[in-house]
């Protein structure tokens, strides 16, 4: 049953992106949400203004608002977190990665994991994630609860991997993976029948982890349940390799999902740094999604994607923070991250044109974020009619302790600047101590007075 909320307005400044180039600021509205969790009314401009007429609405202050979506995290690598060394991906996974995911047998161990990292992704703003569970179901199902206890908007997979992993962490069988996933999808109808919250997504690891029959067994039930889909492709030169030994009858990686049926517009593929231009196409064309992980791709030495390439070949990207290859549960530090990436591109290419801006990189961690997870019409951006999933970021000092917020003197460095300056110093300066308050579906989901890791 769905939660009555009060009706709200929220009044101040808010900020959204209206395109892949433009920010939308509105310094003086204000936003009205209803019993639902759904935007009324906004209206852009207060001044002179008196309230609608509406009477009993809560009066919320609002500071800068965004929405934030990670497209692609692994709960259960949470504890990881930073521990990769000098690893690359294939050695990764075997050394740090399979013992860690195993752990989560253990159901109080992932009930530690679990809420830690839903918590602590909500502190950094991210109203929707995407996670990998593990193969285990009951701790799959325990996610699946702990993101509809805490509100957070979540897709939720257990992973199928039935080759080429530890004899002490994989499926048995093709037959036991799809039980184990249908077990998966039904525990999430019956905690959200309408999938308003919380979604079930097919998880097969990535092709090297899964045989042919897996695979397509996988994107069966992707038909079937009409349910989204994730996987990993051409993350690592090593992998892809090994990709080309195991399926030695495809054309490419890209073409191994599309002939198990799982190239569609509602698959995302991770990382997505060494695709050629004819995989690129085919992901094109089938309208599936990518989701950039350059915090990972960085730490563990994968390459740098081509994101400006992509996007003008009209690819949909949005971020994501891939905990644990990637050190940071973060998505303020993966925009960072895909920006100071795509000038290494521009370095290592001699283009300009491939570095992001600030306002890029905004659009793919919101809006960009929105369409890889078949959201955009409910989340990403304020709209009359979507979702108030929003965060309120705080822009002038948030304490004494905070350096970048201050100057020594009375004079703030935040309120001189320009809007686009603001967000600018935001992105790159600031972190969850910014973030004072998240909600999901008009529930306040975060507040940074009361959280408690
Ligand atoms: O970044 C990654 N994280 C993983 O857990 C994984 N599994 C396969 N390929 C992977 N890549």
């Amino acid at each position: 049953m769905a939660q009555r909320l009060e009706k709200t307005l929220y009044i101040g400044p808010f900020v959204h992106c209206e395109s892949l180039a433009e920010l939308d600021v509105c310094p003086n509205g204000m936003i009205g949400v209803d019993e639902d969790g759904k935007i009324a009314f906004i209206l852009r401009s207060i001044k002179g203004r008196r309230f609608p007429n509406g009477e009993d609405w809560e009066e919320a202050k609002i500071g800068v608002i965004l929405i934030d979506s990670d497209t692609h995290i692994h709960a259960p690598q949470y504890p990881n977190a930073g521990v990769f060394g000098k690893s690359t991906l294939l050695d990764w996974l075997n050394t740090y990665t399979y013992p860690m995911e195993s752990s989560l047998s253990n159901l109080e161990q992932a009930a530690r994991v679990y809420n830690r990292v839903v918590a602590r992704t909500l502190s950094h703003g991210t109203t929707t994630a995407c996670y990998y569970a593990t193969v285990h179901v009951p701790a799959t199902n325990l996610l699946a609860d702990i993101c509809q206890s805490r509100g957070q908007r979540a897709f939720v997979g257990r992973v199928c991997m039935n080759r080429m992993s530890p004899d002490y962490y994989r499926d048995e069988s093709v037959e036991s993976a799809v039980r184990d996933t249908k077990a998966c999808i039904e525990h999430v109808k019956q905690i959200d029948p309408l999938y308003d919250l919380v979604t079930p997504i097919i998880t097969p690891r990535f092709a090297p982890s899964c045989t042919p029959e897996a695979l397509s067994a996988m994107g069966r039930l992707h038909h079937e349940e009409q349910i989204p889909a994730q996987t990993h492709i051409s993350e690592n030169k090593a992998e892809c390799e090994l990709v080309a030994k195991c399926f030695p009858s495809h054309k490419s990686y890209a073409h191994v999902y599309d002939s198990a049926g799982l190239l569609t517009p509602r698959m995302i593929l991770a990382h997505a740094i060494h695709l050629s231009p004819e995989e690129r196409t085919l992901i094109k064309n089938r309208n599936a999604k990518i989701s950039h992980c350059p915090a990972s791709n960085t730490a563990l030495t994968s390459g740098t994607a081509p994101v400006r390439d992509m996007l003008n070949e009209g690819l949909t990207i949005g971020l994501g923070t891939d905990v644990s290859g990637g050190y940071t549960s973060s998505i303020l530090s993966e925009t960072r991250e895909a920006l100071f990436v795509s000038r290494h591109v521009a370095y290592n290419t001699g283009n300009d044109e491939a570095k992001l801006s600030v306002e890029e990189a905004l659009y793919l961690a919101t809006r960009g974020g929105a369409k890889v997870v078949g959201l955009e019409n409910r989340i990403g951006g304020f709209n009359v009619g979507m979702d108030w999933d929003a965060q309120m970021v705080g822009l002038a000092g948030v304490g004494d302790t905070i350096g970048i917020d201050q100057t020594a003197g009375p004079v703030e460095i935040f309120g001189q600047e320009s809007w686009e300056e603001k967000m600018a110093k935001w992105v790159y300066t600031g972190d969850d101590r910014n973030t004072t308050a998240v909600w999901v579906k008009g529930r306040l989901v975060h507040s940074r007075e009361s959280f408690k890791p």
